[in-house]
């Protein structure tokens, strides 16, 4: 851009990101700036963007981006912050094409800023009722506004719909597709008469998966470890008739694995605080089980295990799993605490293994016990591997580190084959509908990440982010530019970074490692 003395710009900062500045000087290769504090600063000309003039600007921001003159990075933070500290924390981007042709939003997207503290006054039934039906765009950009539209969509279009809620870890998807159920439930559910009807199941099957597939992580207190895709169904007349929940990518390894001041699963620290139960099945504090101990920290802010526990047990029993089922679920789980405390030693033969003592014989006959297995038979499946060969089967005995292995692979799958014999239960007891023929469909899976170390599960999860952001890609610039075209509106073509690139390459390293692995 050729930018000339007096321009308003925004200029990178070291701490900031971004600063408005106005240019004073553009005579050399480098262009002089004064930023706010009054000070002079030096800069590329390519560095920098331009900015709306400041009596330009709405003091409490703009709703919809596309209302900004420079539709820039710096002017989209910038926005979002002005309008955040007024906690108006959503924004909408509505396509050009949908606004000259006022159609429904085929492609609507909603921005969220995380608030990080309640805002009810944001979400009760006076917001729903004001939503439902309103023209998208007519009032301020909500959640609702979005699951209104696909909602009529499906009715207008008899078409299903998808909302995709994408963002890195904390950035609030659990929370806006609990929403977005919240609100499908609120006009597609009929009067409740008692607190078993298929909505309230769809809702109470989220505080179920939370309990069993989420923790608090260094980003979020409760984080899901998993990614999930909700169907809701309805029949003809817009009302729920059913619902389906799949479920993607379980991290298997926090079953086993965790560090301070992350925490395992929610359920166990529930199950351990649930007095009577733990006691039955021989459990006390998470501090003396090796899954939980790893990290210090047992208790999350504001929340009480044992109230959980209570909260866990009622969403069972509205979702339909019987008082049998749920005692197996709690029996399941205090088999794999106890079992995650059973020690190893060396054996007499060479690289054999033996429990190590009294202790671990111990916790060795209470996962047996509660696995409801043979402990003689669960000791051998530890201890040893048996290799098939053509002439019979071999027996080898397994050294301690590969015995703590044996141990841990079979506390990872106990639990992974429980989560999914879970969510099974949860799709069988609220049921489909064989006669829907519309859904809405709802995405929430965990985002990007990258941490210190980073293991196969970072890879898939990324991978799989990487495929969502070519989806949205294809359809928010792809599509929607050739729509623009076709509708021979006028416009510049936005440019975009492509990112077939990395999926290229995270296929190959995914061939690579399956051939290794
Ligand atoms: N709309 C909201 N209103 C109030 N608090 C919110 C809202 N959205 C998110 N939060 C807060 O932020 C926390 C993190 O949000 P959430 O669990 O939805 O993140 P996430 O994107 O699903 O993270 P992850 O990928 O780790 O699962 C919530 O526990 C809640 O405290």
């Amino acid at each position: 851009m050729n930018f000339r003395k007096g321009a308003k710009v925004w200029v990178e900062d070291k701490h900031l990101a971004w600063v408005p500045a106005e240019i004073t000087d553009c005579r050399g290769k480098q262009v002089q700036l004064q930023i706010g504090s009054g000070k002079t600063v030096l800069a590329l000309p390519e560095k920098l963007f331009p900015r709306d003039a400041d009596e330009e600007e709405e003091h409490g921001g703009v709703d919809d981006m596309t209302k900004l003159t420079y539709l820039n990075e710096p002017g989209v933070l910038y926005n979002l912050q002005r309008r955040y500290a007024l906690n108006d924390i959503y924004v909408s981007l509505i396509p050009l094409a949908t606004q000259v042709m006022f159609k429904i939003m085929l492609r609507s997207i909603l921005i969220a800023v995380n608030p990080f503290t309640k805002l009810p006054h944001l979400y009760n039934v006076h917001m729903m009722e004001q939503y439902k039906g309103a023209p998208f765009g007519e009032l301020s950009p909500h959640v609702f506004a979005v699951a209104d539209v696909s909602y009529r969509a499906m009715m207008n279009e008899g078409r299903s719909q998808s909302i995709l809620v994408s963002g890195e870890s904390g950035a609030g998807k659990t929370e806006t597709t609990k929403l977005i159920m919240q609100y499908l439930t609120f006009v597609g559910g009929r009067a409740a008469g008692d607190d078993r009807t298929v909505e309230q199941q769809v809702l109470e099957s989220n505080p179920l998966l939370e309990a069993f597939g989420n923790a608090r992580t260094v980003r979020n207190d409760n984080s899901s470890r998993f990614g999930k895709f909700v169907e809701i169904q309805f029949d003809a007349n817009g009302r729920i008739s059913g619902a389906a929940v799949r479920t993607y990518l379980l991290e298997r390894s926090r079953v086993v694995q965790i560090t301070d001041p992350e925490r395992n699963y929610h359920c166990f620290y529930q199950l351990c605080a649930s007095g009577k139960d733990a006691e039955k099945f021989k459990l006390g504090h998470p501090s003396h089980f090796h899954y939980l101990n790893q990290s210090k920290t047992y208790d999350l802010e504001g929340v009480s295990n044992a109230e959980e526990y209570m909260k866990t047990r009622r969403a069972m029993d509205i979702v339909g799993i019987s008082h049998e089922e749920q005692e197996a679920i709690f029996r399941t789980l205090a088999a794999i605490l106890h079992l995650g405390n059973v020690e190893f030693s060396p054996g007499r033969e060479h690289d054999s293994s033996v429990v190590k003592d009294q202790k671990s014989t111990f916790h060795m006959q209470m996962a047996a016990d509660l696995f409801r297995c043979d402990v003689n038979l669960l000791l051998a499946t530890l201890c040893t591997r048996t290799i098939q060969t053509r002439e019979g089967s071999i027996v080898k005995a397994l050294d301690c580190n590969a015995a703590v292995a044996s141990r841990d692979a079979l506390a990872k799958t106990v639990y992974a084959r429980l989560f999914d014999w879970l969510v099974d239960k949860i799709n069988i007891s609220v049921g489909q509908d064989p006669n829907s023929c519309v859904q809405i469909g709802v995405l929430d899976i965990y985002g990007f990440e990258c941490f210190k170390h980073n293991s196969f599960e970072q890879f898939c999860i990324n991978f799989a982010n990487e495929k969502l952001q070519q989806h949205f890609n294809e359809h928010v610039f792809k599509m929607e530019q050739d729509e623009y075209k076709k509708e021979e509106i006028n416009w510049s073509y936005i440019e975009f970074i492509d990112n077939q690139d990395v999926l290229d390459l995270n296929a190959e390293t995914d061939r690579d490692n399956c051939s290794l692995g």
